[in-house]
């Protein structure tokens, strides 16, 4: 198996602020700190950790791309791509279009390095110069919409990809599995009514967006049924994010049969996570990665890339990421150094109120054609 792997050191460079989750404000008590819950440390310590443990070495590197405005334009208003260029060359920067989604001068160059890296990587896999890869870029981008970024997302580097490999690449159907903790409405909205491109995401019942990502939303119009959220409740571990991938994720990429598989590929739901309550380890990362290999295998020719979005532990995020590209390329070169105390916290049992969740959605499957 070779699995092409991509980092760009500029992505170390995105500037979220000296704001915590918020911008610092004395009058509420926000103070200012070193580092932002989306500091781009966690995504460097997670480079890091695949070259010093060796894997890097299993891997062929594949170069980043800056996206164009066309093909930012594929998914994004015009509107919003200008004014992300306008405040980028300010010099203190300025927002995706929430108000907590800071960024500095510069950040067009990086986001859209971001966006064109998830195209490089799709490129390479269609080409067939790598099986499957890694595009680890930064920021995320899985909760922007065309008109404005969200959730420290500024371009949805994952639609725009599919946009590309749809436009470009002779790809038609294409499948988005998202497993970012947090929902991913981007794609959701993007491709609501476009039965060629298949969204599923795994996430944490209305963590964020507020109220985003129920069952009930399906797709609409020709796409309807070929959007599929699983919102898990608070407090799942291995055993139930397993069983959502064997019992949902699994089966219905296999009756949508896509040509590609792209993955919005959020760490968020470990277990050491600020920004949710779930207890994944990289024993649940490892079955969500083997599923979406089996899937790309039966229907895909194997053509499956995987694009970060959050995760936000310095500490365990680099070990999920380590252990999801191993996965990919077929190889293992270090144990997880912290699930015997991760894993050992119990909450790995499939519970009741889980598995009832995840049936109530397996329902659907029937319905993807
Ligand atoms: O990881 C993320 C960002 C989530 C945060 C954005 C504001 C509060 C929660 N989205 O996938
Ligand atoms: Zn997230």
């Amino acid at each position: 198996m070779t699995t092409g792997y991509l980092w760009d050191e500029i992505f170390g460079w995105h500037d979220t602020g000296s704001g915590t989750l918020f911008p610092a404000d004395p009058d509420l008590g926000h103070q200012p700190i070193s580092h932002h819950v989306a500091h781009p440390d966690t995504k460097r310590r997670m480079h890091e950790l695949i070259c010093v443990s060796g894997l890097v070495d299993h891997l062929t590197r594949i170069a980043p791309r800056t996206a164009s405005v066309e093909e930012l334009t594929r998914v994004h208003t015009p509107e919003h791509v200008e004014r992300i260029v306008r405040e980028s060359a300010q010099p203190k920067g300025g927002d995706a279009g929430d108000g907590i989604s800071p960024f500095g001068k510069g950040a067009y160059r990086i986001a859209a390095l971001g966006a064109g890296s998830a195209i490089a990587m799709t490129e390479a896999v269609v080409a067939g110069t790598v099986d499957n890869g890694y595009a680890l870029v930064n920021p995320a981008g899985h909760h922007a919409l065309p008109e404005t970024g969200l959730g420290f997302c500024i371009f949805n580097n994952v639609a725009i990809a599919a946009k590309h490999a749809q436009a470009v690449l002779g790809i038609e159907r294409i499948a988005i599995v998202d497993w970012d903790v947090h929902h991913g409405n981007g794609a959701q909205a993007i491709f609501a009514e476009d039965p060629s491109v298949l969204t599923i995401s795994l996430h944490q019942d209305r963590c964020f967006p507020p109220n985003s990502g129920l069952v009930e939303e399906r797709g609409t119009a020709a796409g309807e049924h070929y959007n599929v959220n699983i919102p898990m409740p608070v407090g799942c571990g291995d055993g139930a994010y397993q069983y959502a991938a064997r019992t949902v994720i699994g089966p219905a990429l296999e009756a949508f049969a896509p040509e590609l598989i792209i993955v919005a590929s959020g760490f968020d739901p470990n277990a050491m996570d600020p920004l949710a309550r779930q207890l994944v380890t990289t024993r649940g990362f490892i079955t969500l990665t083997e599923t979406v290999m089996e899937a790309a295998a039966r229907s895909a020719g194997g053509r499956l890339v995987l694009v970060q979005e959050g995760g936000y532990s310095p500490v365990y995020v680099p070990f999920c990421g380590l252990a999801t590209i191993e996965t990919l390329a077929g190889v293992h070169v270090m144990d997880d150094g912290l699930l015997p105390v991760v894993g050992g916290m119990g909450g790995h049992d499939l519970e009741p109120h889980q598995k009832e969740l995840v049936d109530r959605v397996a329902a659907f499957v029937g319905d993807i054609a």
